[in-house]
């Protein structure tokens, strides 16, 4: 018998932005229910996945959650262009890690593939007292890059499922075609291996009744 599937298609999104703005707490909350109010930058680049069902197909989401940190960009700008997603995420708290998109922006203008496909967050939308970037000035930025845009919280897990599902939802679009050739011809060589498996067991079932007589 074919094995079930575990997933249909993988996917890598890549998160990006300043030192400190929440991406690391953001993908725990995601693949972990979890929210951890330390911060310990990250070194390099760390991955977490996850399985989702978005229009009745199985999508492994791996997704990278990059350094901020200025010293560590030569590492991660070699993953850039292995990313089908990328979630550039900002601070609302502190105006310069907003400032500083449009470096993040032109630096994968450059290093990655020309399908990629972006959304724009604006996380720790839980600290209104503090917020430094209006909702409307981050919706304005978005529009001007053709992204999509959501304020999260990986705090109270405000928007954290909706963005990432969304990405992935955008990245499943865009390879709308090949998923589809990718499924039938899965689909075609699942059955056949079903085929050829049941067939090998007749040929058993055979040569046992040839033994037995
Ligand atoms: N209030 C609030 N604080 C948050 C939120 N998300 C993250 N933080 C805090 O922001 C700090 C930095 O979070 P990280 O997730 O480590 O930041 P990062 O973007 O991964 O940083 P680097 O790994 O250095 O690039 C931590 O102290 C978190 O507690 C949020 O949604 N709300």
């Amino acid at each position: 018998m074919a094995m079930a599937k575990q997933y249909d298609v993988l996917f890598r999104l890549l998160m990006l932005g300043d030192s400190g703005v929440g991406k690391t707490c953001m993908l725990r909350r995601f693949t972990e229910s979890e929210f951890d109010p330390s911060h310990i930058s990250t070194i390099g680049v760390d991955f977490k996945m996850k399985t989702l069902e978005i229009d009745g197909v199985k999508v492994r989401v791996q997704i990278w959650d990059t350094a901020g940190q200025e010293r560590y960009q030569t590492i991660t700008k070699q993953y850039y262009r292995r990313a089908q997603g990328i979630i550039f995420v900002y601070d609302i708290t502190n105006r310069p890690s907003f400032q500083h998109l449009a470096k993040w922006a032109s630096d994968v203008d450059e290093f990655s593939p020309n399908m990629v496909q972006r959304i724009l967050v604006g996380n720790k939308s839980d600290e209104e007292l503090t917020r430094q970037v209006t909702t409307e000035q981050g919706s304005k930025l978005a529009e001007a890059y053709g992204m999509e845009f959501f304020e999260t919280s990986a705090a109270t897990s405000n928007n954290i499922n909706e963005s990432f599902t969304r990405a992935a939802e955008l990245v499943l679009q865009a390879h709308k075609r090949d998923v589809d050739n990718l499924l039938g011809s899965l689909d075609d060589y699942l059955e056949k291996v079903g085929l050829d498996d049941e067939k090998s067991r007749q040929d058993v079932d055979y040569s046992q009744r040839t033994c037995a007589c």
